[in-house]
């Protein structure tokens, strides 16, 4: 068990205790504080409630039962409720964020209650009453902002999905969806169909997804729906379109959305769900978001979720970031440029001139050495700024977040100063000047204010740097040094009076009071002295004085640690308030810090791993000479291997000609998939902005990505191999174009072979009749490769294999022409097959070969136009058993033998078959 399980604490004083079990009466008599506690919890009946009681935050009932199963902690008794025992379990407040984010990552949403006064202020009203309590946030999987709630390398989206109502004459749905970082104030719109739709989730990957209770239950979005991981459906209300606009404009304070460019009704609708979202989550507190823009349909590559799940762009097909794409060429140095490179891998660019930009910058950064090496020094040490600065806004900074603001600027001042000169690429001078709009007078206020050490929480106090604020250094001296300033206020009196043994002392009684012995008193009570002195108590020997000072210090010393809290705060507020007003070009700021670690962390891995700069153009070229696969050749590196680099060209014959589809085949464990996933991620990188891992690239950008790599059971969907590997080839048949780039791997493996390869016969020829798209088709299916007679477009590559003694040396060479066998078995050999089972199947396959040249299958592919003959099969392998029986046979002649020595020789037979 955990060790937030804790005994309950005991009752706020002003709590009256619950009823006695055997007091009848009793049994429905609700406590004060349950009553406050279920008023609470009806009011957010989809959320645990962390209720919040002296140093724990308390759950009771269900949901006490449902976090002790969660979180592991003990599940104790409080009282009872209409006769019933309560249970309750707690978390304490410092391990709060550490059990909130198991809860979230859970699926649960959490609602924080807060004390809203110190329990003393409600002692002040009477023995009943309880402490003012009120949820201060909701806490939900989309609305994070904690540093220990948040993956500091990925964007933690909000994601509104609004579907438009069905036009007439139209059956294909409209929706708009929106998407929010709070912790960044990322904020995007766009408009799309269906399809579009699931990609962009696919892309965006939020951490929770808003729709209307209606869309939740439709029967041809629900199943989409259903299978995202936080999907929470929400009132009416927040979808309303006709308040849409209101409540946009009034979040961003402005007379219009116009202000954002022009929106549609349905956009408008997506973005308000968002905000209206965001402010019942924070309970009215406005993060600083910018403002919505539009993503333009077709302004990046789209990649469906098949697709970027096979390149594993992201993630491996196991889950991990390690071995993705985005893993093996990230170099950035700081949690924002992390982000930021993570949004491009998964939203390339389709045009030329954007992509050109970022290359520019990358290219600059690749010449630049030196520069780039302090950039990235300095980027090292800059912090994460924007989620820094959401905290503050939403009041829930700390003072290391104004320090990290602080941090921030200064190293944004620095880099826009190294950032300067003629040969900038536009891309850093815009970022430059970006860095260098915000006042400096922000960082040097922020400076002169925090102290060098702070603490988390500003309820700790000690953040402020002394000599800042006279009246604090006042305040903390008295805290600090109360004994040294009675010591002197002694001293002082002493002098004045001439009492030398004047003493000032403290008693839980009158509390501080001045003591002088019973002959010096008199002087005390007689003019002038008694102006000062007030008398308050006579002792056998002592008299006791108080004064007006002293009371004065003596509250000032009772409330000094209050009050030099209470001034940090307030000088807190100040500077939160000032970070606040400067949000937008603290904003804009990081998010150029962002872009410069990017482009210098994109040269840094150029450099490093030898990639080039990529032309991105409108042909529809695909020409790579010498590519790589960047995540392969590191893997083979770090084990002393070298990547044989392979060229493809895809381009078509004349310059504004279609391009063109490879047939590759090739040994199973060549190199094919490899292959073929390379080339689909050098266009990935190219159109992000990168360098690529290649001698040489020209790339017609490509407008939609599909890659069908291998198959994969989705059994969570019901759905078999060979249907996932069906509905995805539907979906590439059906959506690729002319620009498109399509991968596709042994499409029709999941099934019988004739079935597979009449599919994937149809689906060579519908791409490149119908879709017209480049392609790259990958198949052990060898009589695909007599298309290359039919089709124009059309040619074979194979992967090159050596035999050697029977057995097979992988090359991993690309070149022109057909692969002839699969050489399964001599893998099979490679990866451990007993030699018994890796002998028969040779004798298996020698027969399969030689039935199949005579099957009526086979006679039908023949019979099939344009199928090449296949290259007879290799002679079947002797079966050295089957040799000695029949060499014996031969030797035997029957009308020679008597019955006896024809039983014996039929025994002697029997034998050698067995061996
Ligand atoms: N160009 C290359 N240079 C060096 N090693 C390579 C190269 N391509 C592939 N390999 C190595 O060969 C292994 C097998 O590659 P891959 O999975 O692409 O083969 P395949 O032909 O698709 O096999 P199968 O048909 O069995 O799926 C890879 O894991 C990698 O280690």
């Amino acid at each position: 068990m955990d060790a937030a399980a804790h005994t309950p604490a005991p009752d706020e004083t002003t709590d009256a205790p619950a009823p006695r079990p055997d007091a009848r009466a009793a049994d429905t008599r609700v406590t004060p504080m349950m009553e406050q506690y279920i008023e609470i919890k009806t009011a957010n009946p989809d959320c645990l409630l962390f209720y919040r009681m002296g140093d724990f935050y308390e759950m009771f009932f269900a949901d006490a039962e449902t976090a002790s199963r969660a979180l592991g902690i003990v599940l104790t008794k409080r009282g009872k409720h209409q006769g019933q025992d309560i249970p309750m379990c707690g978390v304490p407040i410092e391990r709060a964020d550490e059990y909130l984010h198991r809860l979230i990552a859970l699926g649960h949403r959490v609602a924080v209650c807060e004390q809203m006064e110190d329990p003393a202020e409600a002692k002040k009203r009477g023995g009943k009453s309880v402490v003012r309590r009120d949820v201060v946030r909701l806490v939900t999987p989309g609305t994070l902002t904690e540093d220990t709630l948040l993956d500091s390398r990925r964007n933690n989206f909000l994601a509104a999905i609004v579907r438009a109502k069905p036009s007439a004459g139209s059956d294909e749905p409209r929706f708009a969806l929106a998407c929010l970082d709070i912790s960044t104030g990322e904020f995007r719109l766009t408009e799309c169909d269906r399809v579009r739709l699931a990609a962009e989730i696919a892309r965006i990957e939020p951490g929770e997804v808003i729709v209307s209770d209606a869309l939740y239950e439709d029967p041809d979005v629900a199943p989409f729906l259903r299978s995202l991981p936080a999907v929470t459906p929400l009132g009416r209300d927040v979808f309303d379109g006709a308040s849409a606009e209101r409540r946009l404009t009034s979040y961003f304070a402005v007379a219009t959305s116009e202000a954002f460019g022009s929106f549609s009704r349905l956009e408008l609708t997506a973005a308000a769900a968002c905000v209206t979202y965001v402010e019942r989550t924070q309970l009215g507190r406005r993060p600083p978001l910018s403002p919505p823009s539009r993503e333009a349909l077709g302004a990046t590559l789209s990649i469906d979720a098949a697709t970027r799940a096979n390149l594993e762009l992201m993630r491996t097909l196991g889950g991990e970031r390690r071995g993705s794409l985005v893993a093996a060429i990230d170099r950035t140095v700081t949690a924002a440029g992390s982000r930021l490179l993570a949004q491009r891998i998964a939203a390339p660019l389709t045009d030329p001139a954007a992509i050109a930009a970022r290359l520019d910058a990358v290219e600059f950064f690749t010449r630049e050495s030196i520069l780039r090496g302090v950039v990235r020094d300095k980027l090292a040490a800059a912090p994460d700024l924007a989620r820094s600065l959401a905290r503050i806004v939403l009041a829930r900074g700390g003072p290391r977040d104004l320090a990290a603001i602080r941090d921030g600027l200064a190293a944004a001042a620095d880099l826009a100063s190294r950032l300067s000169g003629d040969g900038l690429p536009a891309e850093l001078s815009d970022a430059a000047a970006a860095l260098r709009a915000p006042d400096p007078a922000l960082a040097a206020m922020l400076d002169a204010a925090l102290a060098d050490e702070l603490p988390l929480q500003k309820r700790d106090g000690g953040f402020v740097r002394a000599g800042c604020e006279p009246a604090l250094d006042e305040a903390r001296a008295l805290r600090d040094e109360s004994r040294r300033v009675i010591a002197a206020l002694q001293a002082r009196y002493a002098d004045e009076t001439g009492v030398r043994a004047l003493k000032i002392r403290h008693n839980n009684v009158l509390g501080y009071f001045v003591e002088v012995t019973a002959q010096n008193a008199e002087r005390l009570m007689t003019p002038p002295l008694n102006a000062t002195f007030i008398h308050r108590q006579t002792l056998a020997g002592q008299v006791r004085f108080t004064s007006t000072e002293l009371g004065a210090l003596e509250a000032k010393i009772a409330s000094a640690a209050d009050r030099a809290l209470g001034l940090e705060l307030e000088i807190f507020d100040r500077l939160a308030a000032a970070v606040v007003a400067a949000s937008d070009a603290v904003k804009a700021a990081a998010q150029a810090l962002a872009v410069v670690d990017v482009a210098a962390a994109l040269a840094a891995v150029a450099i490093e791993c030898r990639f080039v700069r990529p032309e991105v153009d409108e042909s529809s070229s695909f020409c790579i000479t010498g590519g790589r696969h960047p995540v392969v050749e590191q893997a083979i590196a770090t084990e002393g291997g070298s990547f044989v680099a392979n060229d493809c060209d895809l381009s078509p014959a004349s310059e504004h000609g279609t391009g063109r589809i490879a047939v590759v085949t090739g040994p199973n464990m060549a190199g094919k998939s490899t292959y073929l996933r390379q080339n689909a991620l050098i266009v990935v990188l190219a159109q992000a902005g990168s360098f690529v891992p290649a001698a040489r690239a020209r790339i017609g950008v490509v407008d939609r990505l599909f890659s069908r790599v291998g198959a994969a059971d989705d059994l969570a969907r019901g759905r078999s191999t060979f249907m996932v590997e069906m509905v995805e080839t539907a979906a590439i048949l059906n959506q690729a174009s002319e620009r498109s780039l399509v991968i596709l791997d042994e499409i029709g493996r999941g099934t019988a072979t004739y079935d597979g390869l009449s599919i994937a016969w149809a689906a060579v020829e519908h791409l490149h009749d119908r879709n017209r798209c480049r392609a790259l088709f990958a198949t052990h299916f060898h009589e695909l490769t007599a298309l290359a007679k039919k089709l124009d477009r059309l040619f074979n590559i194979t992967v090159r294999v050596k035999e050697w003694h029977g057995d097979v040396v992988f090359l991993h060479e690309v070149v022109a022409g057909a692969a002839d066998r699969s050489y399964g078995i001599q893998v099979a050999k490679l990866a451990g097959l007993p030699p018994a089972v890796i002998e028969r199947a040779r004798h298996v396959l020698g027969v399969l070969e030689a039935e199949d040249r005579t099957s009526p299958a086979r006679k039908l592919v023949d019979d099939l136009p344009l199928f090449a003959p296949r290259p007879a099969p290799p002679k079947p392998v002797a079966d050295p058993h089957a040799e000695a029986v029949l060499k014996r046979l031969s030797e035997i002649d029957p009308d020679d033998m008597s019955p006896r020595e024809a039983l014996e020789a039929l025994y002697a037979l029997k034998q050698a078959a067995k061996g």
